[in-house]
C-alpha cells in the first residue's frame, strides 16, 4: 500500500455549518504534507477527524488501511493541546507520562531533543514560556516511532529563531519511513519542507500537488501561490 492516508467523500458539518465538503485526499508514505489555509478553512476539523477526537458526518477516512481507532491511535504521533500537561509537573513528569503511555517512545531521541531545543528534565511547566511549550511539545512528539506525525501549527506564536530551531528538529529527526502532516498558515516560513501541499479553502480543497511541481507549473514560490488562492 502505497498510501498512508485514504480519505474520501469526507464531509463534516458542526450542526448547519459545513466544515469540511466532500473532502478527497490521498497522502502517500515517506512525505511530508501541508495543509495550508487561513482561519477557519477546516484545517483543525480535518486533523481532529484523523485523531479519533471527532466523528466525521460522511465518508470513508483509512489510515495504513484501518478506520481510525485504537490501531490507527497507536500509529499516529499527535499532541492536540497542553491539557495533559498538569502544572505541578516537570518536565521530567510529562516525559514519564509519555514513556508509560506510549510503547513507541524512544527515551534517548527524547533527551536529544530536548538537548537541542535547550530544554532540561528538571524545568517546571508552569515557568515554560509558549515557544518552550512548543518546543516540549514537539520533543514529545517526535520522540515516537510513529508511522504518521500530525503537527497541527507547530511554530504559531514563536520567534523567528525558536521556529527556526523547530524546523530543524522536524528535518533532523523526521524519516523517510513514515509520513508527516503539517497544519500552518505560516507558509513562507515552513515551504521548504513540504513534498506536497494542500490548500484549504473553506473546508474544500481549492488546490493540491507536490510543492516542486506547483512551484514549476506557477512560476512562483508556495507562500506566492497561498496569496493568490486566498487572496492575502
Ligand atoms: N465546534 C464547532 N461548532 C461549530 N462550528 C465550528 C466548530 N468548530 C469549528 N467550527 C467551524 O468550522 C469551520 C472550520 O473550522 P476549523 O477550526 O477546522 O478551521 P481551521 O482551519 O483549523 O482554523 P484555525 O486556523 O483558525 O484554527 C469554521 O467556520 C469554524 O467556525
Amino acid at each position: 500500500m502505497k498510501n498512508i492516508v485514504e480519505i474520501n467523500g469526507l464531509t463534516k458539518n458542526y450542526f448547519n455549518k459545513k466544515a469540511l465538503n466532500n473532502i478527497n485526499l490521498n497522502i502517500q508514505k515517506g512525505k511530508v504534507v501541508g495543509i495550508l489555509g487561513p482561519n477557519g478553512s477546516g484545517k483543525t476539523t480535518l486533523i481532529k477527524i484523523l485523531t479519533g477526537l471527532l466523528r466525521e458526518t460522511k465518508g470513508e477516512i483509512l489510515i495504513d488501511g484501518h478506520k481510525v481507532g485504537v490501531y490507527t491511535k497507536s500509529i499516529v504521533s499527535y499532541l492536540s493541546d497542553k491539557n495533559f500537561l498538569y502544572n505541578w509537573m516537570a518536565i521530567r513528569d510529562a516525559f514519564g507520562f509519555f514513556k508509560d503511555f506510549y510503547e513507541d517512545f524512544d527515551d534517548e531521541k527524547f533527551k536529544e531533543l530536548l538537548d537541542f531545543m535547550k530544554l532540561g528534565m528538571d524545568m517546571k511547566i508552569t515557568t515554560l514560556s509558549k515557544g518552550m511549550h512548543e518546543k516540549l511539545n514537539l520533543s514529545l512528539v517526535l520522540s515516537r516511532n510513529a508511522k504518521l506525525y500530525i503537527l497541527d501549527e507547530p511554530i504559531a506564536g514563536v520567534d523567528p529563531v525558536a521556529r527556526d530551531q523547530i524546523l530543524d528538529a522536524i528535518i533532523n529527526n523526521y524519516n523517510r519511513s513514515s509520513s508527516m502532516l503539517i497544519t500552518t498558515h505560516l507558509v513562507r516560513d515552513m515551504e521548504s519542507i513540504f513534498d506536497d501541499v494542500v490548500f484549504l479553502r473553506e473546508g474544500e480543497i481549492a488546490l493540491m500537488g507536490s510543492a516542486e511541481a506547483l512551484r514549476e507549473e506557477k512560476g512562483k514560490c508556495i507562500d506566492d501561490i497561498y496569496k493568490e488562492i486566498f487572496g492575502v
